[in-house]
């Protein structure tokens, strides 16, 4: 193949102007083998220049054109296309109900081609400071990862997985740019992070911040408002909430409110989805995700997975960190990274995992889900499993300690300092250097899309309308006084006032900030409150004696004041 054959076709092939394309059948057809030809021939650019690295995973991006993937159709909303795709209108719906998911009937989800991304990291090392005791003043650096190193393509879903505080959120964090990277290399498309990049990125929490009192429906027009690009018209964006509400199957509770501690609204699933959902509607290239099965029973947690696997195979990279997922989860994933204490236990395939672990010693001795098997080892537990005779003439050369009737089997330092250095054998020089050989990704394509990166939503303005509109409904079930809109107004012009212009360089200099503001806030809602509680609010509807015991217990609470009790 020439070595700008692909290129040359790739541009060809944007030179199509797909949007005069009608909805028939026809012109469906058309669009869709033109959309496989495009997907195939990045795949065949990525082939040929990465040496046939990973040469099996790699129908990444044409894995979106598979039969089992669905089918292609023209855009019917009007949602703003990706640089990629240039002025292609392509939808990849993909199958997302596990028990659908090889019927042509089931659900379909609506993913649009987006800049492919090649994520790549090398020695990933992180440090923390954990401060001391305040009496000792001694502050400590504690080494929270050792040196990870990965890479995971567009169309793959890479699991970091291990035991409680092995690390996997902290090299998430790294990996997505929300820590700053002190030590070790990541690229993306083999760049490094960069500002344009920070609108490529989906990152959905642990516990995602939602506003209780809304509607479903509510968070995701409102997240749409906000953040999609003024390109797109006010009912456009709204379609595209409504869109991706459908195609997370949200449509039975979009008008439940999403609860809380003490308001009880959708399930933790449909929180989840939600959560996926207000990242999902921006098309990032990268989806980040902490835990998106914590908490929810199998079926969901397992629906949650699919729905990610989805997503990934309309050519997104996804990464999750997982505790301890089912077998068929497990079967889900395309790569995984098994972290126990900060190291990297393995890299590579997860389907490809036990046989990995069988190799150097470590085999279940009883049928165990894979996942929970990992687990153990990560924590160095070798109960029903083998213990390679290599770990115990290493660690154990004194062979009578083995014979004491008490020996219980290697330590747990020991299996993981084993499990370490039977990883970093794996991971050879040569290896590494094919780890992080960069995935060609379309070189014109990635630097006209970083540049012309996508812009952000509303005006200054919208954004204030629309986050004043959603102050309202958010605060709907309060009641409605003027000393109340007074209070709300002043602390914000308050908060405003102290954060305009203020210097937030450094770290330090923005805690001192922050601490002023909290001060002074807690102190200027006080003093509202203390007078709120001091008002008869005249009653339009409802118990004006309730509206004045709340306010008295709010007062009570700021200030401490024992006068109304
Ligand atoms: N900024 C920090 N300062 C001090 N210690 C930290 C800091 N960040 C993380 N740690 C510690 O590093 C370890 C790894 O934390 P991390 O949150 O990455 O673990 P995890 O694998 O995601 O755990 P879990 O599965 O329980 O969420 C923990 O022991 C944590 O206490």
């Amino acid at each position: 193949m020439e070595p700008n054959s692909g290129r040359t076709r790739l541009q060809k092939m944007r030179s199509v102007d797909l949007k005069t394309a009608s909805p028939s059948g026809k012109n469906i057809r058309k669009t869709k083998s033109l959309s496989a030809q495009f997907l195939v021939n990045v795949d065949e650019l990525i082939s040929n220049v990465a040496g046939g690295f990973e040469h099996e995973t790699g129908l990444v991006l044409s894995r979106a054109s598979s039969h089992r993937m669905g089918i292609f159709s023209l855009a019917g909303s009007s949602v703003g296309s990706d640089d990629l795709s240039g002025g292609m209108r392509l939808q990849n719906f993909c199958d997302i109900d596990e028990e659908d998911h090889n019927s042509s009937s089931g659900r379909k989800i609506h993913i649009e081609p987006t800049l492919p991304i090649y994520l790549s990291f090398q020695d990933v090392k992180y440090k923390a400071t954990v401060k001391g005791p305040v009496e000792r003043r001694s502050d400590s650096e504690r080494c929270i990862l050792h040196g990870v190193t990965g890479s995971v393509r567009p169309g793959e879903v890479l699991a970091l997985m291990g035991p409680s505080g092995g690390g996997k959120t902290t090299l998430l964090n790294l990996l997505s740019g929300r820590v700053k990277l002190k030590s070790g290399t990541i690229t993306y498309n083999d760049q490094p992070y960069g500002k344009s990049l920070k609108q490529r990125i989906g990152f959905v929490l642990q516990d995602d911040i939602v506003f209780s009192h809304l509607t479903v429906k509510e968070t995701l027009t409102y997240a749409a408002l906000l953040r999609l690009p003024n390109s797109l018209t006010r009912e456009q964006k709204k379609e595209r909430a409504m869109n991706v509400l459908t195609e997370l199957g949200l449509e039975r509770c979009q008008d439940t409110v999403i609860g809380g501690a003490f308001v009880r609204g959708i399930s933790g699933g449909e929180r989840k989805r939600l959560c996926i959902g207000n990242e999902i509607l921006l098309n990032p290239s990268l989806l980040f995700l902490d835990e998106p099965t914590s908490g929810l029973d199998s079926t969901t947690a397992l629906r949650i997975v699919q729905m990610l696997h989805s997503i990934a195979e309309a050519g997104k990279t996804v990464v999750t960190t997982i505790h301890q997922p089912s077998s068929t989860i497990f079967s889900k994933f395309d790569k995984l990274i098994l972290l126990g204490k900060g190291s990297s236990l393995y890299f590579g395939k997860a389907s490809e995992v036990m046989v990995y672990f069988s190799s150097i010693g470590c085999s279940p001795l009883i049928a165990m889900n894979p996942a929970e098997f990992l687990i153990d080892l990560a924590n160095g537990n070798m109960k029903d499993k083998s213990v390679p005779s290599e770990l115990e003439d290493k660690f154990l050369p004194q062979s009578p300690k083995k014979l004491e009737p008490k020996y219980a089997g290697p330590s747990p330092l020991d299996v993981h300092e084993y499990l370490v250095g039977a990883h970093e054998a794996r991971l050879t020089s040569t290896d590494k250097a094919k780890v992080l050989k960069p995935m060609l990704i379309e070189v014109e394509t990635r630097m006209q899309g970083w540049a012309n990166s996508r812009e952000w939503g509303a005006t200054w303005w919208q954004q204030f309308s629309i986050l004043f509109l959603r102050g309202l409904k958010e605060r709907r079930h309060e009641y409605f006084s003027s000393v109340r809109v007074t209070q709300v107004i002043s602390t914000a012009i308050i908060v405003g006032l102290l954060w305009w212009h203020s210097d937030t360089s450094t770290p330090k200099r923005l805690q001192d900030q922050a601490s002023r503001a909290a001060v002074l806030c807690f102190g200027v809602l006080g003093l509202l409150s203390y007078i709120n509680s001091n008002f008869h609010i005249p009653s339009r509807k409802g118990n004006a004696s309730q509206r004045e015991v709340s306010g008295h217990v709010q007062a009570q609470c700021i200030l401490g004041s024992k006068k109304h009790q």
